[in-house]
Parts: structure tokens; C-alpha cells; sequence
């Protein structure tokens, strides 16, 4: 089976840790196109009840079904039973999943077990809360950093990741947008980013150039990366 960089197994992921840039909550054909054309490494669905971007599987099918096989597609999840997070992301056609809640690392098992690459996100407190066995059995595999509330374009505080997973090994999200990406990039070298709020015109709705905007400006802090 194919298998991604960090050696898990994937169904249609590759992931490219250059700069790897996420754009999350898509829901129309437009801006996954958008998101695609622009470079993204990742398009991010979410699946988690209760949230102004919450998407049935069947539509995610037919827009997982217009994205290329370089671009990793990522179903978002909080706090569901393992078992519909393998049932909703099977009906959807992602290749990866996406916890965003307090699930245990078993769950993270049961969807390798499935075949499915993993994102798993931690907020700030989450994080820094974790002890130094735990933290180091989440960072054998991609972790995702986030402001305390996902999704609600929380702005980043960088003084708040003092205890930062080592520089590149992780995913910078929280109220990034096109004005702050490329600083924050440059001050906490994380291996990539995921923007959700800070690509939208209003809550729930992405824009397309907003979105062309945030790839151009992460893209362009590469410089400044290790
Ligand atoms: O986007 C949501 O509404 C959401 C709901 C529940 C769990 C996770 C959710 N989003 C996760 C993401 O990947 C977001 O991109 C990430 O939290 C950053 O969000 P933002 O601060 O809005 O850029």
C-alpha cells in the first residue's frame, strides 16, 4: 500500500512538506478548484456537527472526485464515534481523517487500521497540557496546533507555544489569514499551515481570492523557514 511521509498508510494522499498548506471548510466545486489551481497541498471538509461548514458525504464525494491525486483530501471530525468517522469518511472518498476533539490515540489505530492517513489537532491547552509520554506517542505522527475554539479564526498568539513541538515537524493553525501567514511561518517554522475563517467573506463562506491571497503569502515565507 502506498504510504505517506511519515510512513502511514494512505488512500489518496501525498503530502508535501515543504510548505504543506491546508485550505479547510470547503463546500462548492468553485473554491476547491480555487484551492486546487493556487497549489494547495490539502482541502479539509468538515464533518463535525454544529458548524457553519458541516457537509454531507455525498457532496464531498463528488468534489473529492475533482481533486488530483497529489492534493490530500481531509475529512474533519470532533468527538464522533469511531466507527461514523469510518463510515461518513468511506461515503466521502477522503484519504485522510482529521480529530479535532479529545479522541484517544486507539482511534487514530482504528482508521490506520482502515487505510486512512491522520491529522490530529490539539489546541494550545490541549498541548501544553499533554505529558511528556503522551506528547511524544501524538508527534510520531502529524499533529496539528489551534487556537483553543477551531474554525473560529482565532488569532494565533506565538507567545503561547513556548513548548512548540520541534521547528517543521507540525501544523500551524488559528486565525491565520493573507496579512499574518507569512509572519508566522517565519517566527514559528511549523511544516505547514490550515486556514479556515481567514479565507472567508462571511462565516461558513469561502472566498476565492482571499484564498488565491493566503496560498501566495504562505508560499512566500518559505524563505524565511528552515
Ligand atoms: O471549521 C470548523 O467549523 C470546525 C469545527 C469543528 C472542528 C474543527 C473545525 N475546523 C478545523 C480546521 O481545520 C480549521 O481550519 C482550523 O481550526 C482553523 O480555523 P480558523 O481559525 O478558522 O482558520
Amino acid at each position: 500500500m502506498e504510504t505517506n511521509a511519515i510512513n502511514e498508510p494512505t488512500r489518496k494522499s501525498r503530502v508535501n512538506y515543504e510548505l504543506y498548506v491546508k485550505i479547510c471548510g470547503l463546500r462548492t466545486p468553485e473554491t476547491v478548484a480555487a484551492a486546487v489551481a493556487a497549489g494547495a497541498n490539502a482541502v479539509g471538509f468538515v464533518f463535525a456537527p454544529g458548524s457553519p461548514r458541516t457537509v454531507e458525504p455525498e457532496l464531498v464525494r463528488t468534489l473529492v472526485a475533482q481533486v488530483p491525486e497529489h492534493v490530500e483530501t481531509v475529512g474533519v471530525f470532533r468527538n464522533q464515534p469511531v466507527q461514523d468517522v469510518i463510515d461518513l469518511a468511506l461515503r466521502a472518498g477522503v484519504g485522510t481523517v482529521q480529530l479535532h476533539g479529545d479522541e484517544p490515540y486507539a482511534n487514530l489505530e482504528a482508521l490506520h487500521a482502515q487505510g486512512f492517513a491522520t491529522l490530529r489537532a490539539f489546541s494550545i491547552d490541549g498541548y501544553r497540557a499533554l505529558d511528556d509520554a503522551e506528547r511524544q506517542r501524538w508527534e510520531s505522527g502529524r499533529i496539528l496546533l489551534d487556537a483553543v475554539e477551531p474554525g473560529a479564526g482565532i488569532t494565533f498568539d506565538a507567545t503561547e507555544l513556548v513548548e512548540a513541538p520541534p521547528a517543521g515537524t507540525w501544523i500551524l493553525a488559528g486565525g491565520l489569514n493573507p496579512g499574518n501567514v507569512a509572519h508566522l511561518v517565519g517566527t514559528l517554522h511549523p511544516a505547514g499551515v490550515d486556514v479556515s475563517s481567514g479565507v472567508e467573506s462571511s462565516r461558513g463562506t469561502k472566498d476565492v481570492d482571499l484564498i488565491e491571497a493566503f496560498i501566495a503569502a504562505a508560499r512566500s515565507s518559505c524563505a524565511t523557514s528552515p
